[in-house]
């Protein structure tokens, strides 16, 4: 039925002020404000339509995209709209594309990377899209070690110019977005050479296609990388392949912030540490660690009002089936998801903050904040990323069959959103930067250096090795003193175990790589205590709104309780809490979820998704499922006509011969 809530009666049971959770959501009401017009405008305008794209080819799917995106910025300087409302209406957009990496790391690499020069160089050109950039990092041979690029940059004194080149088929650049088909410029990142010595990896800023007939200018090889994971999906992107046949660019087209090449060629670097180069790095990562609540909460909005809809077994005395979201296991499985959306949410909103304060401490060249800002930075977009990509395939499983479907939004969701497992630092590669920050940090104990910021809890590491849990009933979990004081004492034991682990290594390195697995497990325990920490700290805050302060602290209960629960073997195996701690944990969880159960509809309403979004029949607002599901059925090109294109020329013949060789 058209224009009926059908989801009313689970509105109807939520305690707390939605309106007011939408703004603790947004970030302000501002904020808010913002995001609600932005979306709404990109859903009611037909040009943004998104629901054929599974159905499209690579060539009409990726056409499509290039016209949504000249068709976004028209609108947007029509609209005379902010830098802020432009960026949330291209995220409304819902479609990877090379925006994303012009305004996402091409723009970021030279505020970050540039001189003042450069920046009134190339910014005006590249903010009003008069050129269009990408960042070229990734090599076919080299990923992850980015020291091991190949690219070589060469310094002629003679012309004053660098001499780009890919020596080896290896060095092709290789996955950056934008770069296939786009592009009129990258930034490119290879290895400094002046007069014979080699400096490493640095930044430059190259042209690729010409500004008048988009053609490769000479010496340059481009091309897209090829069809990838799920239908529609990331192929809206135009990842790509460049080789360089020494190309020459002027010396002022390196970005010369850290080091710069003078006119006789002689390599100087600045008091800004070299790692600055990998700034862009450090901003993605932090970025991402934001949008992982959004893909997360997308997910779990979709799969907690359809368990609301979807009905099955327990129909007793003419009464309807039971929703399946009545059952335990479902809870135990949603609830978590739920309220590690909000955890991302909250966590990532602390880190943009470490993030803009480390950029304010580098302006004024103190950098000693530094380590920590990559070491947060790199764990947080490591686990937030895994756990939203694992959440998104549990949130379709918990939909059951119909997840499965395109028209439930979620198979796409996934394919998407899986690559940021990978794409700015594999996950794994990532945390064991971290377990090398954690290491640094038990190292320098002993020289009365006190660590700070997330690892501050390290000074207190001989406590710690010894504080044993005083839960005693299930209550006592609620305790946020108790909450970290378990997490705590887990994270510090376990780095602890590693150092001492690798103390018996006459080689530093060798250990490093024969504990890995432990590493990583200990720079995971460090992270989670993060998110637990941060989401403790919010609820310090003054929130107001009726009920909403008290849901919040449930779900950062469940978050924190969750991941006890799950990883109760590093909790009991580190001697933090006894087995019967452990179980009154559970014991609260259980109850946690039956105080989530009536507020379900309405904390995911507080997201404040529109359908055009949400891209979902499963997850639409009215609940409307199955009349929808029905009709969009009967859209698929498979069903234009009864029967289909094949079955004359192949199935039918096969069933002739198949009737003619019975009847012999
Ligand atoms: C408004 C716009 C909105 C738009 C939307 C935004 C979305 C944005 C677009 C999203 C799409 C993204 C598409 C994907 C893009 C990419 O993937 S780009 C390529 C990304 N590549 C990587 O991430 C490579 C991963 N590898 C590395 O980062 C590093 O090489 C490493 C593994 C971290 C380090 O390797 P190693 O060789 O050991 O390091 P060294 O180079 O020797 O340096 C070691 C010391 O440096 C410290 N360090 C390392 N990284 C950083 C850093 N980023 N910042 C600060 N410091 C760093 C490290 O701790 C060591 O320190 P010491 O121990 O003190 O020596
Ligand atoms: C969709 C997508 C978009 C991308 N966009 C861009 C872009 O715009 N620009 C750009 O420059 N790049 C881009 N990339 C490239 C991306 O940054 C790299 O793929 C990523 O950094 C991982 O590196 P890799 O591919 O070399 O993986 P590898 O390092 O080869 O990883 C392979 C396996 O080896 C393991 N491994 C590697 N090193 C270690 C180690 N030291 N210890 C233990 N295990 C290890 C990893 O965990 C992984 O399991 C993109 C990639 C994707 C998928």
């Amino acid at each position: 039925m058209e224009g009926v809530d059908h989801l009313a009666f689970e509105r109807n049971k939520a305690q707390f002020d939605v309106d007011a959770m939408k703004i603790v959501w947004a970030g302000s009401s501002h904020a808010l404000e913002v995001s609600d017009r932005m979306s709404r405008l990109v859903a009611s305008d037909p040009a943004f339509r998104k629901d054929n794209r599974a159905m499209l080819g690579r060539k009409e799917l990726f056409k499509n995209t290039l016209r949504k995106a000249a068709y976004a910025l028209k609108r947007i300087i029509e609209l005379r709209l902010s830098e802020e409302e432009a960026s949330m209406l291209r995220s409304f957009v819902d479609e990877p594309a090379f925006t994303d990496l012009h305004w996402g790391m091409f723009v970021p690499a030279i505020k970050g990377q540039g001189t003042e020069e450069q920046l009134k160089k190339w910014l005006p050109l590249a903010q009003k899209m008069q050129i269009i950039g990408c960042y070229a990092q990734t090599e076919l041979g080299h990923g992850s070690n980015v020291q091991g690029l190949e690219t070589t940059v060469t310094f002629d004194p003679k012309t004053d110019e660098f001499v780009i080149h890919s020596p080896t088929l290896t060095s092709s650049k290789w996955w950056p977005g934008g770069l296939g088909k786009i592009s009129t410029h990258a930034v490119v990142y290879g290895r400094l050479i002046t007069d014979g010595q080699d400096h490493g990896v640095h930044g430059f800023i190259v042209q690729l296609r010409s500004l008048d007939d988009h053609l490769p200018l000479p010496g340059i090889t481009v091309g897209d990388i090829g069809m990838k994971f799920g239908n529609g999906a990331y192929n809206t992107m135009d990842n790509g392949v460049l080789r360089f046949d020494h190309v020459r660019i002027p010396r002022d087209q390196m970005l010369m912030r850290v080091s710069r090449v003078t006119r006789e060629g002689k390599y100087v670097q600045s008091n800004v540490p070299r790692q600055l180069v990998y700034g862009t790095m450090v901003y993605v990562r932090q970025t991402i660690v934001s949008d992982a609540s959004t893909a997360l909460s997308r997910a779990v909005c979709i799969a907690t009002r359809y368990s609301a809809v979807r009905r099955q077994f327990g129909a007793t005395g003419g009464n309807p089936e039971s929703q399946v979201i009545d059952y335990k296991t479902q809870q135990a499985r949603l609830f978590p998801l739920l309220a590690s959306a909000y955890a991302f949410r909250f966590v990532g909103e602390w880190l943009k903050w470490l993030y803009t304060d480390v950029m304010t401490r580098l302006q004024a060249n103190d950098f000693s904040t530094l380590p920590e800002a990559h070491a947060c930075t790199a764990g947080l977009k490591s686990l937030t990323t895994s756990a939203t990509s694992d959440g998104i395939e549990e949130c379709r499983k918990l939909c059951g069959g119909h997840g499965y479907l395109c028209s439930s939004g979620l198979p796409e969701l996934f394919a998407v959103y899986v690559p940021t497992c990978t794409y700015e630092g594999d996950n794994i590669v990532l945390l064991l930067q971290v377990a090398r920050h954690l290491m640094k940090t038990i190292s320098q104990l002993g020289s009365g250096k006190k660590p700070v910021g997330t690892v501050a809890y390290m000074g207190r590491v001989e406590q710690l090795m010894e504080s044993r849990s005083d839960v005693q009933k299930a209550e006592d979990w609620l305790n946020p003193s108790a909450v970290l004081g378990a997490f705590e004492a887990r994270a510090a034991r376990k780095s602890v175990a590693c150092a001492k682990n690798l103390s018996k290594f006459s080689n530093p390195e060798e250990g490093f790589l024969e504990l890995s697995n432990d590493l990583v497990e200990a720079a995971r325990a460090h992270c989670q205590l993060i998110v637990v920490s941060k989401f403790i700290d919010k609820l310090q805050q003054d929130i107001p709104g009726k009920g909403v302060k008290q849901l919040l602290e449930v779900l950062c209960s469940i978050y924190a309780l969750f991941h006890l629960h799950k990883h109760l073997g590093d909790f009991l195996s580190t001697g933090c809490i006894t087995s019967k701690q452990g179980s009154l944990a559970n014991d609260q969880l259980r109850s946690l979820y039956s105080q989530v159960r009536p507020n379900a509809i309405g904390l995911v309403d507080a997201f404040n998704y529109t359908d055009h979004y949400l891209s979902s029949i499963l997850g639409r607002y009215d609940g409307n499922v199955y009349p929808k599901l029905y009709e969009e059925a009967w859209k698929d090109p498979l069903n234009d006509s009864v029967i289909p294109d094949g079955f004359q020329e192949y199935i039918r013949p096969m069933l002739k011969q198949q009737l003619r060789n019975a009847r012999l």
